[in-house]
């Protein structure tokens, strides 16, 4: 035994980890892959095609849907906590997201080292299935505000997911309680804007607009609710690039060719870059 560090006698690493009094047993308590369910997690890539890239394809996906869940759990809590007037917890909550909506922004740039070809060998073992399936997604988009009944039919051969669904749909979206809170600052909104059926989609409102613009005309008198509107600014603006970059992926990777759901495709995805969560929070700004 020489002692250098790549002479592969050497039992230095041995060593190390003796004297750090790193735990090298646990065949009696909880170790890293035992609390996170990583037997779990790491066993569920099960590749359909022969196709190497397929790896890439499923766990893209796979991820996307894990930090799908965390932006939920976050959007849920912050909905309750700008309902009940605990903003400083909110706007955490709310950065939070619009951070991991970040992460999937560039999270694109791994997918889009798939080339066409690559994609083709993997597509005909898809079947009908496609991302327009996501309840999480679906739920995410229905919690901010771009409600759509339509989009609750892909769920109803799965009761749980339905159930799920569903109740973000019903639920006031965060939008919607923010416009409450305003409400209950005093200023002035119209009430077909603070109690209605909240399965409706969003209508955008002079009278709403007219009670931001108080809000930003005067931020210091208003501050948390001038930091809140920043926060939809800032969440609406890291969701339109996720939608940017995803019909931009889709374009360079199958071109115009259908959707597997069954849209058009791309079309389809451009369409929902028109799409406006939070449509005052924009217009105001032509005012000031
Ligand atoms: C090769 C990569 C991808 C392609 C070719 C692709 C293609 C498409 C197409 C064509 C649609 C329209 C629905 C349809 O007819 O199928 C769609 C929807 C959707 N995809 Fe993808 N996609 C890709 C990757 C992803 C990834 C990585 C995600 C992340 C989870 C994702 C999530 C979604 C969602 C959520 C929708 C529904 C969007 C909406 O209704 O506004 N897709 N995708
Ligand atoms: N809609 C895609 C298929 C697709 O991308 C997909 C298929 C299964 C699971 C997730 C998918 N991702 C997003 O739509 C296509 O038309 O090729």
């Amino acid at each position: 035994m020489t002692g250098k560090p790549n002479d592969p006698s050497s039992h230095q690493g041995e060593h190390i980890v003796a004297q750090e009094g790193a735990q090298l047993d646990f065949s009696r308590s909880m170790s890293y892959g035992d609390y996170l369910q990583l037997g779990a997690i790491l066993n569920a890539q099960k590749p359909l095609s022969p196709d190497h890239n397929e790896m890439l394809f499923i766990i893209q996906h796979q991820t996307s849907e894990l930090w799908m869940k965390l932006m939920l759990h976050e959007l849920a809590a912050a909905i309750a906590a700008v309902a009940s007037d605990e903003l400083g917890t909110a706007f955490k909550m709310l950065a939070r997201v619009s951070r991991i909506m970040e992460q999937l922004v560039h999270a694109w740039d791994v997918l889009a080292t798939m080339t066409p070809p690559e994609y083709s060998a993997i597509r005909p073992y898809l079947g009908q299935s496609s991302g327009f399936q996501s309840a999480q997604y679906r739920c995410i988009e229905f919690a901010l505000g771009n409600k759509n009944a339509a989009m609750l039919k892909p769920h109803a051969h799965r009761p749980e997911l339905l159930a799920q669904v569903k109740q973000a749909y019903e639920s006031p979206s965060l939008y919607d309680v923010s416009l409450q809170l305003l409400a209950r600052r005093g200023l002035a909104l119209p009430p077909s804007h603070l109690q209605r059926d909240w399965t409706q989609p969003y209508a955008t409102s002079d009278e709403v607009e007219a009670a931001w613009l108080v809000v930003y005309r005067n931020p210091r008198e208003h501050w948390d609710l001038y930091q809140l509107g920043e926060e939809l600014a800032d969440l609406e603006d890291a969701f339109r690039l996720w939608r940017f970059r995803h019909v931009t992926t889709v374009e360079r990777i199958i071109g115009f060719k259908r959707g597997t759901g069954g849209t058009g495709g791309v079309s389809y995805l451009r369409k929902m870059l028109d799409v406006v969560l939070f449509p005052e929070i924009w217009r105001l700004r032509t005012q000031l």
